[in-house]
């Protein structure tokens, strides 16, 4: 059998040895198609080989009727439409690991190049002036590096700043004291960061949690003075507010691997001299593009022989017999998880889920992985799956733990996800009601009745006449419409919970002024 295989961005020839060497692998590199070209040619093909360049679309993926496997010779999947891709059945596995070295490299040699002004220095020699005075830069030495993302590649440059006698302090959702203090680095809130730090990285994935997480507002309390990189992707830093804030000299610095728009030949922050950058090189060395290109190959041969992955992005590996009894579950685990991410707040140290009634009799493990899938994927992106998620969980630290029990607990299935963090514990349970779909049905110690979709929020109040309408009022005034509404309490005139469906996407600083009014406690936006 002769498998047809596109490598439609350019890949490290050494590093596609995996696949010149397999049998029955006819590549073809194209380098050059246009979108609609690659829509053309695509259906011929059963794996499609890219770096970061070639948008993966919707409509590539549904031309792409013998495709199997997408290969992304790298870390970042936002060229790739997963949802697209899972629809269709089609794999699409990355490399995340070959490329780590390179870009931590690249992000040092930015801030070096950066705090001694080396690009704009040379460009003046080059332009035969010999200048000593306008290219004063600041040492590293003693100066903080804040880390925002502290993954595999933020952690390797908190290390090597570390080696150039800085501080480090950084912000991740998953970091702890202890592991900063094992790293030797210290932690604190993103705000903690930004006002802390004389340099900024940042090193996150690009989530609808992280696009333009620095903003105006961010670069507002931050030192004067701060310089900033970004080699992660474009989009983290509100690139609008980055002009505006080197124009006003609060920002003396900023060194751009990655942009929001890309390529491009023409930039507005390029204009300003305190900017230097790079066309996304962060990945461009020899020795990543080869580790990447191995990698990705091997996972396509394996796959396309049958075989198992090492880097799933989307894959559902769950067998026909689990899937049948445990099928109809899937959905809700994840929304429960999903749920409990933005409900708790603090580093996850446990999980606990307990699973009783019917459901309980079953292998649920596939569903613990979905429950971990949602619990994650709100911090880590849409790279965590079904697959990968327990392995990101034990990576973290976290501690999962599976309960079972037959007993019903009064309905005839029930999965309860409890999550421990560094500042207490949150539960919610979930049930399928014959015939009328997915409800939440307890919340902590509260019970409701909610359908486990859309726009909600969690409002914690002490349960007393009046609370319901001053929160309506409220919302009401920020335009804010309620589709549906429950109310949970344990004891009468104690506290109590409102579960609210609403019409539109908010956050938890648009409903920030709930907190202010009177008995209410806790206001928390969750979107599923
Ligand atoms: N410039 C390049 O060529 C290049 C090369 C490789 C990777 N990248 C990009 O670098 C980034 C990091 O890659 P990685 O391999 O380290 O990924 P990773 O998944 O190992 O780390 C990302 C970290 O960001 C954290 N995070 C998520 N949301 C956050 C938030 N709101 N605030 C703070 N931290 C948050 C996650 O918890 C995670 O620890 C990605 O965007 C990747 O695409 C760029
Ligand atoms: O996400 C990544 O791996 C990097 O952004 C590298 O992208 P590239 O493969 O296009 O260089």
């Amino acid at each position: 059998m002769t498998f047809n295989i596109l490598i439609s961005d350019p890949l490290s020839e050494e590093g596609i040895y995996p696949l010149r060497q397999a049998e029955g692998m006819n590549i073809v590199i194209d380098t050059n198609s246009t979108p609609e070209e690659l829509a053309m040619k695509i259906g011929d093909y059963d794996a499609l080989l890219v770096r970061s360049q070639t948008q993966v679309t919707r409509e590539i993926i549904e031309k792409g009727t013998n495709l199997k496997i997408i290969g992304r010779a790298g870390v970042g999947v936002d060229n790739i439409d997963l949802d697209a891709a899972t629809e269709r059945g089609i794999i699409v596995v990355n490399a995340p690991d070959g490329n780590t070295n390179s870009a931590a490299e690249h992000t040092m040699a930015m801030l070096m190049s950066m705090a001694r002004k080396i690009p704009q220095a040379f460009n003046s020699l080059k332009n035969q002036q010999w200048d000593r005075k306008a290219f004063i830069g600041v040492e590293l030495k003693n100066k903080t590096l804040g880390v925002v993302g502290l993954g595999r590649i933020g952690a390797e440059v908190a290390a090597r700043a570390k080696g150039q006698r800085m501080n480090v302090i950084a912000y991740d959702p998953f970091l702890t004291e202890e592991k900063a203090r094992k790293l030797g680095i210290d932690f604190g809130s993103v705000e903690d960061v930004l006002k802390a730090a004389d340099f900024i990285t940042v090193h996150t994935p690009l989530l609808k949690e992280t696009r333009h997480l620095i903003n105006k507002e961010a670069f507002e309390i931050m030192k004067d003075g701060v310089q900033i990189i970004n080699c992660a992707r474009g989009g983290i830093i509100d690139e609008d507010a980055l002009y505006d804030a080197i124009v006003s000299k609060k920002v003396a610095g900023a060194a751009l691997d990655v942009f929001e728009q890309e390529p491009f030949l023409d930039h507005k922050l390029l204009t300003l001299p305190e900017v230097i950058a790079t066309p996304h090189l962060g990945a461009s060395t020899f020795e990543a593009q080869e580790s990447v290109a191995v990698d990705v190959s091997i996972d396509v041969v394996s796959f396309l022989n049958g075989g198992l992955v090492q880097n799933p992005v989307n894959l559902h590996s769950v067998s026909k017999e689990v899937m049948l009894k445990i099928a109809p579950f899937f959905d809700l685990s994840e929304k429960l998880g999903a749920f409990l991410s933005s409900l708790s707040d603090g580093v996850i140290e446990e999980v606990n889920i307990f699973y009783s009634g019917e459901v309980a009799t079953n292998d649920v493990r596939p569903l613990t992985r979905n429950t971990l899938k949602g619990l994650l994927k709100r911090n880590l992106g849409d790279h965590v799956n079904d697959v990968n998620a327990k392995f990101l969980a034990d990576r973290i630290g976290i501690k999962v733990v599976e309960n079972k029990s037959s007993t019903t607990k009064g309905f005839l299935n029930l999965l309860t996800v409890e999550v421990k963090t560094t500042n207490g514990v949150r539960r919610v349970a979930g049930t399928l009601l014959n015939g009328m779909g997915a409800r939440i049905v307890k919340v902590d110690d509260y019970p409701v009745d909610v359908v486990p979709e859309g726009h909600l929020l969690y409002i914690k109040h002490k349960d007393q006449p009046g609370a319901i309408g001053r929160v309506g009022t409220l919302l009401a005034k920020e335009n804010i419409n309620i589709a549906a509404m429950q109310v949970g309490r344990t004891i009468i005139g104690g506290e109590a919970i409102m579960m609210l469906t609403i019409d539109k996407y908010v956050d938890n600083y648009d409903v920030k002024d709930l907190v202010e009014l009177d008995d209410i406690y806790e206001a928390i936006a969750i979107d599923l």
